[in-house]
């Protein structure tokens, strides 16, 4: 069963002279002048080597860290107007985000899990109920449904923390290394199911050091130094 998107479509993203600087004495330049625009439906990886900002990008597009410098626009909206809570707002309302590392609460079901995500959507109970069921199914892990995350292989733990972002129906998703805990036919499966995302509208933007991962983008940026080497 397709996922219900009930809101108008992603807001293009602007990033305009971005950096980010960690630590006060040796500062270290982790985004170093940012220049991107993402459309609305834009499939993008960010690839780059390790300690490039790849995951410092992702976070600021995803409005958990703040640029030390730059303009960041969602939309219409210049973020750095805005006040923390409606920072925290703006981030809930239109981002889903996905890390390698799943989050998952281990003593709870699959379907409590995902319920989770859907706590501040203002949602009834049964409404919430059948949205986490369609997710799960949409991931592929009806059968799971009542079994405690802790029993779940990594694939299947990557699923449900997909299916609990879906269920949500962001506009963007974010995934910071979607497929590095996952062996090739696991990877396939969450690579189909961010095409299928990305098919109804979404924007997706990935960071990943897998090729496979990358390949699935329509477009690819290359990040070093802190910089965007390629577009
Ligand atoms: N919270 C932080 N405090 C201090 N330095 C940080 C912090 N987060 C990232 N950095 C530094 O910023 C630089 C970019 O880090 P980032 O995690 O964005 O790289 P990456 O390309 O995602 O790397 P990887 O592929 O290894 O995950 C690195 O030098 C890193 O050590």
């Amino acid at each position: 069963m397709a996922v219900k998107r009930d809101r108008t479509g992603p807001p293009p993203l602007r990033l305009q002279g971005i950096e980010r600087i960690f630590g006060a004495q040796a500062r270290i330049r982790a985004l170093d002048g940012v220049d991107l625009e993402i459309d609305p439906g834009d499939y993008l990886a960010i690839t780059g080597r390790s300690g490039a900002g790849k995951s410092t990008l992702l976070n600021v597009l995803g409005l958990l860290e703040q640029p030390t410098a730059g303009r960041y626009t969602v939309g219409d909206t210049e973020v750095r107007a805005l006040r923390a809570r409606q920072v925290d707002r703006l981030r809930g309302e239109i981002f889903g985000l996905v890390f390698q590392s799943f989050h998952l609460l281990d003593h709870l079901s699959v379907a409590q899990n995902v319920e989770v995500g859907l706590t501040y959507a203002g949602l009834r109970r049964q409404e919430a109920l059948q949205r986490v069921e369609a997710v799960v199914e949409k991931v592929g892990l009806s059968h799971r449904l009542r079994e405690r995350a802790a029993t779940l292989s990594g694939g299947e733990r990557q699923r449900v923390a997909i299916a609990r972002t879906l269920a949500r129906s962001p506009a963007i998703l974010l995934a910071d290394e979607p497929t590095g805990n996952l062996d090739e036919s696991n990877a396939e499966a969450v690579l189909g199911l961010l095409d299928d995302v990305h098919a109804q509208g979404v924007t997706v933007i990935v960071v990943t050091h897998d090729e496979m991962t990358a390949e699935h983008a329509q477009r690819r940026i290359v990040v070093r130094d802190g910089r965007i080497e390629r577009l």
